[in-house]
């Protein structure tokens, strides 16, 4: 194990996607004692999904639209603020945010602080000071771009992507000099291979993703043009393999009948070279997705046995509800194992890639199909997991909902959304709404789970205490005993929680925790805009998921950082 030096610079710590921190003075021996150390207030109450990051003693936040970043000095009592810096973008995105006005988070890389605007520009900013260094404008919104993801920077590259599903929108990954913003290359989600960048160094492992062209042909014509596949989510990167790992999300428009084929390179992930941007292989989730199962969510990589042998894989748990172990060097698929109840497909076949799906629950004009499980934000959305190289279980924070879908035609006007479908999502069997599980990727199956009443929207932090963390929508923040899931600590913030908690060193060598509060997203959508839940149809149909929630919790933008008190062993 490596020593942890008390920072946190990347959304998920390391380049692998962790989210681990090395750092162990909280035990699940002392962690009841945990109080907090101070608190900051972002002053806009709407999804507080951001992480905290720390490097050079001061802490570093952006806040949801209209994104304005701060710095809190952590060497003076009580964390004061350094600076802020306001990037004034442009009021109008508001209108092409898909699920509230969220922002994921900052990275930091020699003294400089990058981040995504709401209005498609990616800033860097002096750490010091809190100037602007550049700006880049990347996207428009106009055609119905947005950008709420944290970037990674990698060999002096910051990565972005943009969001915009929702909305006809064609998906990009961009690659800017650290130092100048210039965009150095720009790989695109659907269209001809040139513009995906694919060339002699791809080889995927599937027949069914081999030929020249499919981002065009598996589409009907021209719709590639407007077919989603944005690049929202998490990115990771293998240094030694020098290969970048992202997902891609949801083809447009959601009604599956107005684009026959696989729609190709949506819903999957790729590997990329970070240097050139030229992919080298990729691999397909949800081929002609059915229900919005983007292919965002993290790709965690690990090192462990598999069949006997020690294997390069990564772990990512699935909108379409299978847990993938993939071969990260070849994009062979190890195993995928449901790890939730699912019924739009029956399975993985291993030998071809290909999901299995159920005809039964494909969308289908003038029908309402009903028990479609997992539902449109999948047995997991955005929300972060964690991996624990010592208790080698990756801590999933999930869901536990399905939804009835009605779809109709939808007609493309740039910069309104292009969805064509209707769904009412519900609670899934047992009626609890959210999953917090303790996943073993050698057994293949939960190690341990944790139900809990709302959708866990937060995401999952893994230390070497032997703790985890996660926050729930109702406002609790929660450690467990990372062997056995045991609740050992709680504490109730003053609004729900779907930020992603982190851990670092202090200048007084003491271990905080920090989390911020604050809900929204999709799921938190009903309190932070502050819907009418009447309408079931509200935030995509996430509303009559979510009806009660309005009376559990209140809109919030507060950060809570936590500590154990002064001598505490
Ligand atoms: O297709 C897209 O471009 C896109 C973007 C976003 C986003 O940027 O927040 C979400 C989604 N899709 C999405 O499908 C989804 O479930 C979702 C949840 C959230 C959230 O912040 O809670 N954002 C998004």
């Amino acid at each position: 194990q490596t020593p942890d030096d008390g920072t946190w610079t990347m959304a998920a710590r390391n380049f692998e996607g962790h989210r681990f921190s090395g750092l162990d003075q909280v035990t699940p021996g002392n962690v009841a004692q945990l109080k907090v150390a101070f608190t900051f207030d972002t002053g806009v109450p709407k999804g507080q999904e951001s992480i905290t990051l720390v490097a050079d003693n001061t802490m570093f936040i952006v806040g949801p639209f209209p994104n304005v970043l701060f710095a809190l000095d952590l060497t003076k009592p009580g964390a004061p603020l350094k600076w802020k810096f306001d990037p004034k973008p442009d009021a109008s995105s508001q209108g092409v945010a898909c699920c509230d006005l969220v922002n994921r988070g900052a990275a930091y890389a020699d003294g400089r602080v990058f981040f995504n605007t709401l209005d498609n520009q990616t800033l860097a900013v002096d750490a010091k000071t809190g100037a602007e260094l550049w700006r880049a404008k990347l996207g428009d919104i106009k055609l119905g771009e947005s950008m709420t993801m944290a970037p990674l920077v990698v060999k002096n590259k910051v990565l972005v992507g943009n969001s915009g599903g929702e909305f006809g929108v064609r998906g990009w990954l961009a690659a800017l000099d650290a130092a100048t913003g210039k965009v150095l290359w720009r790989a695109y989600s659907t269209g001809p291979d040139k513009d995906v960048l694919i060339g002699p160094n791809f080889k995927p492992y599937y027949a069914s993703d081999r030929g020249a062209d499919l981002g065009v042909k598996t589409w009907p014509p021209d719709a590639w043009k407007i077919g989603g596949g944005t690049v929202w989510g998490w990115l990771t990167y293998d240094p030694v393999l020098d290969l970048l790992y992202y997902g891609t999300a949801n083809p447009g428009p959601w009604n599956p009948e107005q684009r026959p084929g696989d729609n190709k390179w949506t819903s999957g992930i790729f590997a990329r070279k970070p240097d050139t941007g030229e992919a080298v292989w990729f691999y397909q989730f949800s081929p002609h997705d059915l229900h919005d199962y983007d292919g965002v969510n993290e790709n965690v990589l690990v090192d462990t046995p598999i069949a006997g042998a020690n294997r390069k894989v990564l772990l990512h748990p699935d909108r379409n509800g299978y847990m993938y172990v993939i071969d990260r060097a070849t994009g062979q698929v190890l195993s995928a194992n449901p790890f939730v109840h699912v019924t739009t497909s029956s399975g993985v076949d291993l030998s071809t890639g290909a999901l299995r799906y159920n005809p039964q629950k494909d969308p289908r004009a003038g029908e309402t199909v009903r028990s479609i499980c997992p539902a449109s934000p999948g047995a997991k959305d955005w929300q972060p997991s964690a991996w624990s190289p010592r208790t080698k279980l990756l801590y999933v924070p999930h869901q536990n909902l399905c939804q009835d879908t009605v779809t109709g035609t939808a007609s493309y006007i740039a910069g309104t959304p292009y969805v064509g479908l209707e769904q009412k999502i519900y609670a899934g069997p047992g009626g609890h709404r959210g999953l917090f599980t303790a996943w073993d990727p050698v057994a293949g199956k939960k190690a341990w789970q944790v139900e809990e009443h709302f959708p866990v929207w937060s995401g999952a932090l893994a230390t070497a205490g032997d703790l985890v963390f996660y926050g729930t929508m109702d406002g609790w923040f929660k450690a467990l005993d990372a062997r056995s899931g045991k609740l050992l600590w709680r504490f109730k913030t003053d609004s729900g929680i779907i930020g992603q908690p982190m851990s670092y060193r202090g200048p007084d060598g003491r271990q905080y925790i920090a989390v911020m509060a604050g809900v929204g997203g999709w799921a938190g959508a009903v309190v932070s805009g502050s819907m009418d839940t009447r309408d079931a149809t509200g935030a995509s149909g996430f509303a009559n998921a979510m009806r009660d929630l309005q009376a559990a919790t209140k809109a919030g933008s507060k950060l809570y950082v936590f500590a154990l008190p002064e001598g505490t062993r």
